[in-house]
């Protein structure tokens, strides 16, 4: 028999899974995932009487209004009757424990391939490249859906029955749904229906399904640091534990988890195309002791060649342009080089 040819490479070395260290029963909390003291989760926390939450109501006759005060107040809000059937939200929830439930050898099989890159699909751990960063407490399954050259099922959990039926038709739904608040929001400014998601060009999608293990020390670590996201529009569910936080005038303002709604976060694209009008949320994500928790993020964001600059029709002599136009794929791969480390990336752009 002949010896087996060595590989050419040697493999990377697995990332370490957070779910794993959860159920190893650990008391102390490994030195990575220990954040600073001022980002710690204690810090700036809102009094339980300061300002709550906003919640659309998409059925009713013109939403525009509180979408207009939603974004310039917060950046975020909740969106109810928005057309897409709860029966599908709970679904993408149920595949979505189904696949984190499963045994690790099944997960494995789904994971990340390290050598594409960061922000390569699939099973994954640790998304940023420097390894001097305090660790999320998170693990995550990230799907391309977006263009449809990008969406092979094929990548996805086959060993959950419905897995891929439940992930295609989500991502359409959540097409739909973005489409319909871009426009809103650009009416909101007086630009065409359409601005927003022609600005942004071929639409890419990424649908990131977030799992937070119980975690032995809360008040050292967070599921997820803050951060802004990086597209145009984010839309969020999440289970009823709760942990998502939004970052309101200095101060950190806990979602209380809304059946049914779907969370609309602006993201950075979306503050440089409003010239500031708009700004996109810094938002976190808390972790608790004793239970799991799960989110399922949508992203839509241009295309890696789209340029995105303040819209023309805002800018004016008395309202001059406030941030440099950028080429979005050169946005993501600072994003992805250095991490958000607590600030806005998007704050290098701003014009002095
Ligand atoms: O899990 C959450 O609530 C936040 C997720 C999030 O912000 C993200 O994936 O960008
Ligand atoms: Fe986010």
């Amino acid at each position: 028999m002949e010896a087996a040819t060595p590989p050419l490479h040697l493999p990377l070395p697995l990332p370490q899974r957070v779910q794993i260290l959860s159920q190893s029963g650990l008391s102390n909390l490994p030195s990575s995932y220990i954040q600073p003291p001022s980002l710690r989760p204690h810090s700036h926390y809102v009094a339980p009487s300061g300002p709550s939450f906003p919640t659309i109501d998409l059925s009713s006759s013109d939403p525009t209004p509180q979408v207009r005060r939603a974004c310039s107040e917060w950046g975020a809000f909740h969106v109810i009757n928005h057309g897409v059937p709860p029966s599908l939200l709970k679904e993408m929830r149920s595949v979505g424990v189904k696949f984190f439930e499963s045994p690790m050898e099944q997960k494995t099989r789904f994971s990340c391939d390290l050598t594409v890159g960061p922000a390569a699909q699939g099973y994954g751990s640790r998304m940023l490249a420097r390894d001097d960063t305090v660790l999320d407490w998170r693990d995550y399954f990230d799907h391309h859906t977006l263009p449809l050259d990008r969406r092979h099922p094929t990548k996805w959990p086959d060993f959950i029955s419905n897995y891929r039926e439940v992930v295609t038709q989500y991502s359409n739904e959540m097409e739909r749904l973005a489409k319909r608040l871009l426009s809103i929001i650009s009416q909101s400014l007086n630009l065409p229906p359409s601005y927003i998601e022609d600005a942004v060009g071929d639409v890419y999608q990424n649908i990131t399904v977030s799992f937070y293990p119980p975690c032995p020390r809360p008040d050292l670590a967070l599921g997820l640091q803050a951060h802004s996201d990086m597209g145009a529009i984010t839309l969020l569910i999440q289970d009823d534990v709760g942990g998502l936080e939004v970052l309101k005038d200095d101060q950190w303002v806990l979602l209380q988890p809304l059946e049914d709604a779907i969370v609309v976060i602006l993201a950075d694209m979306t503050e440089i195309m409003t010239n500031g009008a708009y700004k996109s949320s810094v938002h976190r994500a808390l972790v608790n002791a004793n239970k799991a928790r799960l989110s399922v993020a949508t992203f839509y964001d241009p295309s890696k060649v789209r340029k995105i600059y303040p819209a023309p029709p805002l800018i004016t002599a008395e309202n001059r342009a406030k941030y440099k136009e950028v080429v979005y794929g050169d946005f993501v791969n600072s994003w992805y080089g250095q991490g958000p480390e607590g600030k806005r990336n998007i704050d290098a752009l701003l014009i002095q």
